[in-house]
């Protein structure tokens, strides 16, 4: 239960808002693909982008591609894979920042879903590059096999294991939302203004804490327990309702 109140409606020449996009922006689904997306969504990211005189990001643990054929290719600024890759201008090329799991420890991984999913064929797995998801969703009763499985992989020190809504997933350490929204804000668009980063998983929780150790805030969005938070918004739709509100 968050008893945090809901969030003012901020003065837009001196924000910089960070959104994450599943169970933030729209609701969580079966499958990564299944997402439904408002038709209202994206007109309403790209007026905003523009009232924000550009300090507006999505910062996402998907890849950009993804959220490109996701969301259309709208060119808006975006940290993809939690922070492990960046678009910054709008026709500018995907930079990734962090490296790609190496082939052995993706063959591992793969190894894992082929395993585990002869007995639970909702377990799936998702290649993003410099990271690997390992979804249950489809699966819930597997989520300790595949928890045991996982923590037998050799990561060395360049690699973690984060977990967030029905999902495992491989990243290179040093690569968080938290990171991401520190690099963002020190491009011209965004710097000198008060980071905002709304999320509602715990991957979220080191932007939010990024976000408020920048002179900003957090909104924790289903009951995110977030320490660093300040508001609350019940689910995307609440969401989408207060970004809606930022335009009146
Ligand atoms: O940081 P986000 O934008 O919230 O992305 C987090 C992960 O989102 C996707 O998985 C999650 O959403 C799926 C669709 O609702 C759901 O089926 C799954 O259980 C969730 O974990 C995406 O597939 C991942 O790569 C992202 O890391």
């Amino acid at each position: 239960m968050n008893l945090l109140p809901a969030p003012p409606r901020p003065p837009l020449q001196r924000t910089a808002l960070f959104l994450d996009v599943d169970g933030t922006l729209v609701e969580l689904a079966p499958t990564p693909e299944s997402v439904v997306v408002p038709p209202d969504l994206v007109p309403l990211l790209q007026k905003l982008h523009t009232a924000l005189d550009g300090a507006l990001a999505i910062v996402s643990g998907r890849t950009i591609a993804t959220l490109d054929r996701m969301l259309g290719a709208t060119g808006l600024p975006a940290a993809g894979v939690h922070g492990g890759e960046f678009r910054i201008d709008p026709d500018g090329a995907v930079t990734e920042v962090t490296p790609h799991l190496p082939a052995s420890l993706q063959d591992r991984a793969w190894a894992i879903i082929d395993e585990l999913s002869r007995r639970w064929p909702g377990v799936r797995g998702e290649d993003k590059g410099p990271a690997f998801s390992f979804h249950y969703r489809l699966a819930p009763e597997a989520e300790p096999a595949l928890r045991q499985a996982i923590a037998t992989l050799d990561l060395g020190s360049d690699w973690e294991i984060l977990s967030g809504h029905a999902i495992f997933e491989i990243r290179s350490r040093g690569q968080s939302k938290g990171a991401a929204v520190r690099r963002l804000m020190t491009l011209p668009v965004f710097a000198g203004r008060d980071p905002l980063f709304v999320g509602d998983d715990r991957t979220d929780i080191d932007g939010i804490r990024a976000a408020a150790a920048l002179g900003g805030a957090g909104i924790a969005v289903n009951g995110l327990q977030a320490e660093d938070a300040r508001w609350a918004l019940r689910d995307p739709q609440a969401v989408r309702a207060w970004l809606r509100s930022l335009l009146d």
